[in-house]
């Protein structure tokens, strides 16, 4: 079988493509403050050219025996490295969690002996071990990314569908050798390996290329998280709160659902900061946000619009069931709050709530109808939710 692939060719070209993106990878690590994983996906590159350097100067006449040996040690350690950059993204120790920790020493150390063994005397030995060494990498890779809880998922998808043909592939290669060495059936081993080589070449770049997405949009998630959310309660913030209150508000509308807001305020709150302390203070806006995660239902959206005002929209309630939950976290905030981390706070908190009627045209008019309803609230002695526009009031 004539498989007509220059070999110097795909060598060459692909050494470019490593240094380039290894490059890449490089400036990437210093311009993102020196994230660990860019410095080991460039070195990676780096160890690949370089085991491939040593795999063409093996191939040179009068080159010094042990040049395998070196090459495959670049080889083997490129794919390491890739997994050492996934453990540091997931600020994981870099050979990962103590059982796969374990599994890489051991694979390292056969590996290794293995090589040591017979790179000297037959380099095709050599290729099955690293073939072996790598597959297993690859899987662990394609395992560590399954248990990353990342959004969106598509770099992940693509990562792990790179492993899991780079595997295939070296598992594929390790059977050919085998068969080949066995001598039960008759193969173009050098062929067939030259075809091997190209489609790793051509996975080694794509592989390197995805890397980098993974980390950006890991990082992307993480300042969506700082932009949107509070940082004491994790809750939405205002601004965010505002934003996805308005497309609750226009979706409603359109389908003319209900939808409420709740302000939810508490009550003499710079008490307990003057007399308890700021820290506890913190801790008891931290309790009332858990509280209204708790309380309230998942597609409901909650906010913390102010130091102590907390917001939420309900969507598709009618008024009894709104003043059941209302009632309900008023009291949970009453229980809870008695005591928070053995600080007798006695926390109460009034409510203000406003269902969307012909007259809002916006939702930043309900949010205005649910801010006097909680301003009545307050005027009428706390620890109570007051509506509009009827004035039905849930007294504890
Ligand atoms: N601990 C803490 N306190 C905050 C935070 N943000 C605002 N505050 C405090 O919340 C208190 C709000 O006080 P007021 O607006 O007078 O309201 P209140 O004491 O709850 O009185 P009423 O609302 O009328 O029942 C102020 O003392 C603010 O300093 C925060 O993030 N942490």
């Amino acid at each position: 079988m004539d498989l007509n692939l220059h070999l110097p060719t795909l060598l060459v070209t692909s050494v470019m493509i490593n240094l380039l993106i290894g490059g890449m990878l490089w400036a990437i690590y210093h311009l993102r403050h020196r994230e660990r994983c860019f410095l080991l996906w460039a070195l990676a590159c780096l160890t690949f050219v370089l085991g491939t350097a040593f795999a063409v100067a093996n191939e040179l006449p009068g080159a010094p025996g042990g040049l395998i040996f070196v090459a495959h040690l670049f080889l083997g350690a490129s794919p390491l490295l890739v997994l050492a950059g996934i453990h540091a993204l997931m600020g994981l120790p870099i050979a990962g969690k103590r059982r796969s920790s374990r599994l890489i020493h051991g694979a390292l150390l056969l590996y290794l002996s293995g090589l040591a063994v017979s790179a000297g005397w037959d380099p095709v030995v050599a290729r099955f071990l690293t073939a072996l060494f790598s597959a297993l990498i690859f899987s662990l890779a394609i395992y560590r990314l399954g248990s990353i809880g990342h959004r969106p998922r598509l770099p992940l998808r693509i990562l792990q569908t790179l492993f899991g043909i780079h595997g295939t592939l070296m598992m594929t290669q390790v059977l050919v050798i085998a068969v080949s060495m066995s001598g039960s059936v008759q193969l173009d081993l050098q062929g067939l390996l030259k075809l091997i080589l190209m489609n790793h070449l051509l996975l080694v770049s794509a592989t390197a290329m995805a890397l980098p997405l993974l980390a950006f949009t890991r990082s992307e998630q993480a300042l969506v998280v700082l932009a949107e959310r509070d940082g004491l309660t994790q809750l939405y913030n205002r601004r965010a709160f505002y934003r996805e209150g308005e497309l609750a508000f226009e979706k409603a509308r359109r389908a003319g659902d209900l939808v409420t807001v709740l302000m939810i305020d508490l009550d003499h709150f710079k008490q307990i900061n003057d007399r308890w302390g700021h820290a506890t203070g913190d801790e008891v806006l931290k309790v009332v946000a858990s509280l209204m995660r708790a309380e309230l239902r998942d597609d409901d959206i909650v906010g913390r619009v102010g130091g102590e005002e907390f917001a939420a929209v309900l969507r598709n309630n009618n008024r009894e069931a709104i003043e059941a939950i209302t009632g309900r976290l008023l009291q949970r905030i009453v229980e809870t709050g008695r005591e928070v981390h053995g600080v007798p706070v006695h926390l109460s908190a009034s409510i203000g709530g406003a269902t969307l009627t012909r007259d809002h045209g916006s939702f930043k008019d309900v949010m205005a109808s649910a801010d006097k309803a909680l301003y009545r609230a307050k005027h009428n002695g706390r620890n109570r939710a007051e509506f509009v526009p009827t004035s039905a009031a849930a007294k504890l």
